[in-house]
């Protein structure tokens, strides 16, 4: 089981590139797509799942390119899109009957189905209430059961996690990594500690570009003496933010605790910290890579 992405760029109109020579092997596990808002995250997830078309490149899944022949893909592809559209009026039995009957399975073993899927998705209790009723992450959580109904080998969440809230945040993404196994997750997100908790391995996109991908150790030994911690006062922070990546600031008694990710001391009395993964990922989006910011 592969899925190549080799050499995928996507030029929209306008001359403007939303993916640039984008290159990523995935094997069976949670793949997390790390990137801010406009990074190509989407654009990507829509030409794997064949909705869109590369510009240049291909995708191919185990050797077969997808755009020459999209069934190949689609037949085994789950996606829960970033705007995720309900029938508020349904209640979750008719919404995954409905989207059962647009994916061709037949009534009996959609039936079968999802009263399998609202127990893994924890929902057995709502399952005849309209989702019009339903909390946030219970809706997400219908998403994913509509995802699932075709028992997918690759399943594509699209920043699942935005507008949940904390507790709702942590039940989907345990969800997510029981449902990894034998399959292709792809998770994207812009909130780091959405992968740091589940992905096997993260990817990095900015720009359009990949900027980085292995496990998450790996991740966070790229600034491996490289976060630094100053205490400063108020005013100084902001000429601080100009020069250096910032990854936090805290206030304490003594002043501004700013934490400095860069490749040289920022400062005669800056002191090295233990890294986290908000420091890796703030620094391979940067353009200047951990030197004072030249952006
Ligand atoms: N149909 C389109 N036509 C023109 N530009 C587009 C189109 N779709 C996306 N873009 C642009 O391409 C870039 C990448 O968008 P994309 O939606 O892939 O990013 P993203 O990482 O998913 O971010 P977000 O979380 O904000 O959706 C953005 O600058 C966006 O404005």
């Amino acid at each position: 089981m592969e899925l190549a992405i080799n050499q995928v760029s996507k030029q929209y109109k306008g001359n403007f590139w939303a993916l640039k020579d984008f290159n990523l092997r995935l094997e069976p596990g949670v793949l997390g797509l790390l990137g801010e808002n406009g990074a190509g995250k989407s654009t990507l997830m829509r030409i794997i799942s064949t909705i869109t078309d590369a510009t240049n490149g291909a995708v191919h899944w185990n050797g077969i390119d997808i755009s020459k022949k999209p069934n190949e893909i689609r037949r085994v592809l789950g996606y829960l899109p970033q705007d995720f559209g309900v029938y508020p009026n349904l209640n979750a039995v008719e919404f995954l009957e409905y989207i059962a009957a647009i994916k061709g399975i037949s009534k009996r073993t959609a039936k079968k189905r999802i009263d399998e899927l609202l127990q893994l998705v924890n929902l057995t209790h709502a399952r005849k209430r309209p989702i019009g009723g339903f909390s946030g992450g219970m809706r997400q959580r219908v998403g994913i059961a509509q995802a699932l109904l075709n028992d997918p080998q690759i399943l594509i969440v699209d920043e699942p996690t935005v507008g949940l809230d904390p507790i709702e945040r942590v039940r989907f993404r345990n969800l997510l990594s029981d449902l990894s196994g034998e399959r292709i997750i792809i998770f994207s997100t812009h909130i780091v500690s959405d992968v740091e908790a589940t992905a096997g391995s993260i990817a990095i996109i900015s720009k359009g570009k990949l900027m980085h991908h292995s496990d998450p150790d790996t991740l966070l030994q790229t600034v491996e003496g490289k976060v630094w911690e100053v205490i400063v006062s108020e005013q100084d922070v902001q000429a601080l933010r100009m020069q250096w990546i910032i990854s936090g600031t805290i206030r304490s008694g003594k002043g501004i605790q700013v934490r400095i990710v860069s490749d040289t001391k920022p400062a005669p009395d800056a002191r090295l910290i233990t890294p986290a993964m908000e420091d890796a990922y703030l620094y391979c989006i940067s353009d200047s890579r951990g030197g004072s910011r030249n952006d």
